[in-house]
């Protein structure tokens, strides 16, 4: 049996995340991989109702911050361990990245106490690889204009969301063995071949 690979997408909001994922399933499975999408907050029924209040609920950047650690360890050990110990490749739309980004650079939140938090939360799990989709604030921005309306983090603003940018160099810069970064302010077609490369880089699947 093929080891399990566990794979995220990170980027903020209207990176193109989304528009992808679901072919990288697809070319997976072509290579005979069982595959797990799944994603961040949410991938169980639990997380998914603590998904809601995250998205939707006013709270404070604690609240926020264990809401969605209590989402992802109901995530990890009900259904990413599960699935990474049967063999399969789990290729989860965001992760603890997100936190750092989000609560941690965005909000402003204590990077040590999401540090302590990973840490109990995760046990020393983390992605084998994350592929970052990097495009300027204004390009995500100019996307989600067009097709939705915001949840209580896509209303937030565009310095809001270059302190989100920040979040995720800083943590691609610590751990660059872990990241793939894509230009993804490129066109679709050209964000696929920067993903396919960087699959084809990280095998054999
Ligand atoms: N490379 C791209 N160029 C232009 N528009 C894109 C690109 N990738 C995605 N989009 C569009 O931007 C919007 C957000 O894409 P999505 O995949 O939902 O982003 P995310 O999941 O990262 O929030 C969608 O309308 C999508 O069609
Ligand atoms: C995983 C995670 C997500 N988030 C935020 C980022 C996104 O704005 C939001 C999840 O929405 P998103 O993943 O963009 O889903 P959708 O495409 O349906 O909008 O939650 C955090 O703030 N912290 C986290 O740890």
């Amino acid at each position: 049996m093929r080891a399990g690979r566990f794979l995220s997408f990170e980027g903020i909001d209207g990176a193109g995340k989304s528009s992808h994922i679901e072919w990288l399933a697809g070319w997976l499975r072509a290579r005979g991989r069982e595959v797990l999408v799944t994603r961040e907050p949410g991938g169980t029924e639990l997380a998914e109702r603590l998904r809601e209040l995250v998205l939707h609920q006013g709270m404070d950047a604690l609240t926020e911050a264990l809401l969605v650690f209590a989402a992802r360890r109901d995530h990890l050990v009900t259904r990413i361990e599960p699935a990474l110990a049967a063999g399969a490749v789990v290729l989860c739309d965001r992760f603890t990245d997100a936190t750092f980004a989000y609560q941690g650079a965005g909000r402003g939140f204590d990077l040590g106490v999401l540090a302590t938090l990973e840490s109990w939360v995760q046990q020393g799990r983390q992605p084998d690889l994350t592929v970052w989709f990097d495009l300027p604030p204004a390009v995500a921005a100019a996307r989600r204009a067009a097709v939705r309306a915001p949840d209580r983090f896509e209303s937030q603003d565009e310095a809001f969301f270059e302190r989100v940018r920040a979040g995720y160099a800083r943590r691609a810069e610590a751990d660059p063995g872990r990241f793939a970064i894509l230009d993804a302010a490129a066109t679709p077609e050209a964000v696929r071949v920067q993903l396919e490369a960087v699959l084809e880089s990280r095998g054999p699947w």
